[in-house]
């Protein structure tokens, strides 16, 4: 870090140096020909040292050097599939259900079919997810998904944090549900293995991404299905949403754009550290700001919005959703309860590491140990 600093540094005194010439006597094309061209991933690594070691302090380096490792995955069990066979297999590779784990503290997962009701406690989610993960430190990976006997992919490959927003979002049977940032899909496909969906409404406002999210869902989830749950994808700008169809649903998840900080460090190409798409980088909160208060009007009064990002940033987090929970009270006299998910650190504390002190929702943050994340989610009730 402190070498990147240092860096920074001597360009910005080689840049003074350069400002004392004389103008005729500047050669611009030596200076540009010799001027060290920073990738994009580059400048994210800089950009982070600057902002996350002052955010997180003594946990920096290590969060650092997870990022910069390769991520873990989990497999989510595709129930459309012959979910019992993909289950054992996965269990014969020593990987483990973290969702059931979590849910049954350890005791056996009813067997053939039958239901049993879930420790009442403080659990509050749709317990019809499987999600198989490799333990702690254990760095194995999953074969690629199949496509198995019922025609449809016997697994969806994804970093098991995504699928705590949507475990928060706490789904009910019979809920009409609105996923207003969707693609490539891995949420959606989540909300709709809950079986809980009235109907879906699925939203993304690339249309190619919004492609993706129809292949996928072509991939796992057979026509009938998609029938029965009234599954619409859109390719809508979200932050219309809540003029378009405000206070009807009862669940909406707003998965926004951010700096996708994994992809930023590993990825030249889609980066958002790229010099020409600083002021859109600059602009994403109020981007974030402008989809959630949209997903929170689009909500019903009693109904619950969670917010996510797979970025460690306050700006991009925390400071987004005490901002809009503002603005909703001052511009439209709408009051948004933030709900405690404090009990997740201690549900799922045998899979993620959680960054102990968000000022509201949580974090999972990246640990070479259990190389999940960064994800941020945060639960809000709408009031009124
Ligand atoms: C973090 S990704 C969503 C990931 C997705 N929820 C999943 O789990 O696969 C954010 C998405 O927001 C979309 N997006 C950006 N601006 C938007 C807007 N104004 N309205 C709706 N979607 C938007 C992007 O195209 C991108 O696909």
């Amino acid at each position: 870090m402190a070498a990147l600093v240092g860096r920074g540094v001597r360009d910005m005194l080689k840049r003074a140096d350069f400002m004392t010439v004389p103008r005729r006597q500047r050669h611009k094309k030596k200076w540009a020909a010799t001027e060290p061209k920073f990738p994009a991933t580059r400048l994210a690594l800089q950009n982070f040292d600057m902002t996350y070691s002052v955010q997180f302090g003594d946990l920096w380096p290590s969060i650092r050097v997870s990022l910069l490792s390769e991520q873990k995955y989990g497999a989510l069990v595709n129930n459309f599939a012959a979910w019992d066979r993909v289950s054992a297999e996965l269990e014969q590779l020593s990987a483990r259900d973290f969702v059931n784990e979590a849910i049954f503290h350890g005791e056996p997962e009813p067997k053939n079919g039958q239901t049993a009701a879930p420790p009442p406690a403080s659990w509050a989610c749709s317990p019809n997810l499987r999600c198989f993960t490799f333990a702690r430190g254990d760095v194995s990976r999953f074969p690629p998904a199949r496509l198995g006997s019922l025609g449809v992919m016997d697994y969806y490959l994804m970093d098991a944090a995504s699928l705590l927003p949507v475990l928060a979002l706490g789904l009910q049977p019979g809920d009409t549900v609105l996923d207003l940032c969707a693609a490539p899909g891995g949420k959606t496909l989540a909300l709709l293995q809950t079986g809980c969906c009235r109907n879906l409404a699925a939203n993304d406002l690339s249309t190619s991404r919004a492609g993706r999210l129809q292949k996928v869902l072509h991939s796992y989830v057979p026509q009938d299905v998609r029938d029965r749950n009234r599954v619409r994808v859109t390719s809508w700008d979200g932050r219309k949403w809540g003029e378009l169809e405000g206070d009807i649903y009862d669940r909406v998840l707003v998965d926004v754009p951010c700096t996708t900080d994994r992809h930023s460090l590993h990825e030249e190409e889609n980066n958002i550290f790229k010099r020409s798409r600083k002021k859109e980088r600059q602009m994403l909160p109020m981007l974030q700001m402008q989809l959630l208060a949209a997903g929170l009007l689009a909500t019903k009064p009693g109904g619950h919005v969670v917010y996510s990002t797979c970025s460690l940033s306050h700006l991009q987090n925390e400071y987004v959703v005490q901002g809009t929970i503002e603005l909703l009270a001052n511009q439209y006299d709408i009051k948004v309860h933030v709900e405690d998910l404090t009990h997740f650190r201690k549900l799922f504390m045998d899979t993620f590491s959680f960054f102990p002190s968000c000022q509201v929702g949580e974090l999972v943050i990246p640990n070479l140990m259990a190389n999940f994340g960064p994800m941020y989610f945060c639960k809000m009730c709408r009031m009124t």
